[in-house]
C-alpha cells in the first residue's frame, strides 16, 4: 500500500543550524502519528516543511505517492489545525465550518450538504447556528477540527494544538480527539512535546532530539523496548531511573551489579563487561518491609502523592531512586527492600548510549 505522507531523508538548514537531518517516515491512510521532542528538535520544521511553508534543503515529501515539494501550500490539500483551536468568534459555528469552502470557491448548495454532514459527524448540529465566542472548549476543538476535515484534505497536521490549555481539560480533549480520529479514519501528523499525549492518542511515536528521529514505534514500543538512552529518559513518568552498573558476563549470560545489588541476572545477550546503566521504570520496582536494617534495605528520603499512587525518592547507596507504590504503603523514614522486575529492566551502554538487546530470562531459560 502507498503510504499516504512519506518523506524520504528531509533536512532543512538554517544557515548553520541542521535543523532536521535526513529524516525518513512514512504514516499510512488513516494512521495518527506524533512528532514528539524537546523544544528546538525540529517538530515544527518538519511540519512546515509538509504544509510547504519551508522548503526543504534536500530530501522529498510524497502525498499518496506524489511528490508535493513544488506545489505551494494552497495546493497540497493538507488541513492545519493551530494553537489553542482559534475559531472565528464572531462567526456562527456553521460559518466557521463553511469557511474553508467558501474560500475555495465552492458552490453554497455543496457548502451546505458538506457542513451539515460534518456537523453530524462531529456532533455540532445543534450548535450550528451559536458564535464561536460562545462555545467550550471541547465544542472548539470539534469546530477547529471539523472546519478543517470539511475540506477532504489528504493529511490534517497539528501543530501542539492543547499546549496552552489547562491539564484537565487537556486530559478530556485527548480521548475526544481520539474518538473523532478513529471514527473519521483520518490521516494525522500530530506535534507535540508532552510525552502522555502523545502516549495517549497514537498509533505510533516519532521521537526527535536535536533535529534527528531517534525511534518510531507504538507507544508501548516506545516505552518497553526504547532504543537509546535518549528515548528511555524522554518517555515515561515518573522517569526511568538510570542506575550506574557494573556488568559481568558469563558465556552469553550478563548480570550486574549495583550499588545495592550483587549479581543481578538479566538475560542472554552480548555485553561488554564494565560500568553501564541498568534502567528501571519507576513501576517496575517492587517494595516490601525489610526484615532489618540491614544490607538490602533501604530509607525512603520523602513521598510525593498522585492520589492512589505515590511516588517514593528511596535513597540507594547514595543516589535517589523513584519507586511508585499504592498510597499508605509506606511512610517518609521507613526503610524497605526492593525487588527490581528484571525481565522490564534496559541495559544501557555507557559509550554509546545504546540499549542492548537482550533475551529474557524465561525465554532463555
Ligand atoms: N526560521 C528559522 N531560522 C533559523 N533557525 C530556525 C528557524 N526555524 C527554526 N530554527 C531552528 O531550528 C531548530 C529546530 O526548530 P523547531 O522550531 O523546528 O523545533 P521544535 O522542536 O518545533 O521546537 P518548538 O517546540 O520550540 O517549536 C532550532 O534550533 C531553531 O532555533
Amino acid at each position: 500500500m502507498t503510504p499516504k505522507l512519506e518523506l524520504r531523508d528531509l533536512e532543512k538548514r538554517f544557515d548553520e543550524v541542521e535543523a532536521v537531518k535526513r529524516l525518513s517516515l512514512s504514516l499510512d491512510q488513516g494512521e495518527f502519528v506524533s512528532l514528539l521532542g524537546p523544544s528546538g528538535c525540529g517538530k515544527s520544521t518538519t511540519l512546515a516543511m509538509v504544509a510547504g511553508f519551508e522548503t526543504p534543503t534536500a530530501g522529498s515529501i510524497l502525498v499518496d505517492g506524489q511528490s508535493v515539494e513544488a506545489l505551494p501550500p494552497q495546493r497540497r490539500r493538507i488541513g492545519l489545525v493551530f494553537q489553542d483551536y482559534a475559531v472565528f468568534s464572531k462567526l456562527s459555528v456553521r460559518s466557521n465550518l463553511a469557511f474553508g469552502l467558501e474560500a475555495k470557491g465552492v458552490p453554497s448548495a455543496v457548502r451546505a450538504k458538506a457542513v451539515k454532514a460534518m456537523a453530524e459527524r462531529l456532533d455540532l448540529t445543534g450548535l450550528l447556528d451559536r458564535r464561536g465566542d460562545r462555545l467550550n472548549m471541547s465544542e472548539m476543538q470539534r469546530v477547529a477540527i471539523g472546519r478543517v476535515l470539511v475540506t477532504e484534505p489528504q493529511l490534517v497536521l497539528l501543530d501542539e494544538p492543547m499546549s496552552n490549555l489547562d491539564a484537565s481539560l487537556r486530559a478530556s480533549l485527548r480521548g475526544e480527539m481520539k474518538l473523532i480520529q478513529k471514527q473519521l479514519r483520518q490521516t494525522i501528523l500530530y506535534v507535540t512535546h508532552d510525552q502522555v499525549e502523545a502516549m495517549s492518542m497514537s498509533d505510533r511515536i516519532a521521537v526527535m532530539s536535536m533535529g534527528e528521529l531517534q525511534q518510531i514505534g507504538s507507544p508501548e514500543e516506545i516505552y518497553r523496548r526504547p532504543r537509546n538512552r535518549f528515548v528511555a529518559e524522554f518517555i515515561g513518568d515518573p522517569p526511568i531511573n538510570l542506575i550506574p552498573c557494573e556488568v559481568q558476563t558469563n558465556g552469553d549470560q550478563v548480570a550486574v551489579t549495583t550499588a545495592g545489588h550483587r549479581n543481578l541476572v538479566l538475560g542472554r545477550g552480548r555485553a561488554t563487561a564494565g560500568r553501564h546503566w541498568l534502567g528501571l521504570r519507576p513501576h517496575d520496582i517492587r517494595i516490601a518491609p525489610a526484615a532489618d536494617a540491614g544490607a538490602g534495605s533501604f530509607p525512603v528520603r520523602f513521598l510525593e502523592t498522585l492520589g492512589a499512587e505515590e511516588v517514593l525518592h528511596i535513597d540507594y547507596g547514595g543516589q535517589l531512586l523513584q519507586a511508585v507504590t499504592p498510597t499508605g504503603a509506606v511512610r517518609e523514614g521507613d526503610r524497605v527492600a526492593l525487588r527490581f522486575d528484571l525481565t522490564r529492566a534496559l541495559l544501557i551502554d555507557a559509550g554509546t548510549d545504546i540499549v542492548l538487546p537482550l533475551e529474557p530470562l524465561e525465554a532463555a531459560a
